[in-house]
């Protein structure tokens, strides 16, 4: 049987953090499926500078996703019925709590563990981990121009 494996994010300018993320997740199973946020449903941080389609493109082009999906716009639990993952790993520092998102699969009926992707650190001085991290050096270095 495939194992399908879930993980999902906004995605926004790729750094090895994300790689890191990724290649954690696929290792739990066969296929690796990867939802996208909306950009509507990113409302805990700045919104994302990419748009939904170039996002989810990017992350398709990584070697170990299966398929990149956008994210429903309203329920996120449309794409895990369609998808009916074994898995879904949350990373391992988004504000999800496993054990509310259990209890919601639970509820309609869903077979699927819920676990969490390990961190990855930095590996040399100046390497930035963080779309955030990202976005505020380019406004530091480019904003004197
Ligand atoms: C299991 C799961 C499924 C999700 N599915 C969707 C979805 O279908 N559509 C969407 O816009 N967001 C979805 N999300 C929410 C986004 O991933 C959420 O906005 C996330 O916190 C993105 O922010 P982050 O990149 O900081 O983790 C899902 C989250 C989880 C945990
Ligand atoms: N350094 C990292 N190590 C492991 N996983 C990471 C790392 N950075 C991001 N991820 C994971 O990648 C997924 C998508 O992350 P997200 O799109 O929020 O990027 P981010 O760079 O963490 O954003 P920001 O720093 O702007 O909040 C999340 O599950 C997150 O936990």
């Amino acid at each position: 049987m495939t194992r399908r494996v879930i993980a999902q994010g906004t995605f926004d300018i790729l750094h090895p953090g994300h790689v890191h993320y990724l290649r954690d997740a696929a290792e739990l199973g066969d296929e690796l499926h990867v939802i996208v946020a909306r950009r509507e449903n990113v409302t805990h941080k700045a919104k994302p500078i990419l748009s939904d389609r170039q996002r989810r493109d990017m992350v398709a082009a990584i070697d170990v996703v299966t398929e990149a999906h956008l994210g429903h716009t309203e329920d996120i639990f449309v794409p895990i019925e369609r998808i009916r993952p074994d898995v879904i790993v949350l990373g391992h520092d988004q504000h999800h709590d496993a054990d509310g998102i259990r209890a919601a699969l639970d509820s309609r009926g869903i077979d699927c563990e819920v676990t969490r992707a390990s961190a990855r650190e930095p590996r040399y001085e100046d390497e930035l981990l963080s779309t955030g991290r990202i976005i505020d050096r380019i406004l530091d270095r480019r904003g004197d121009d």
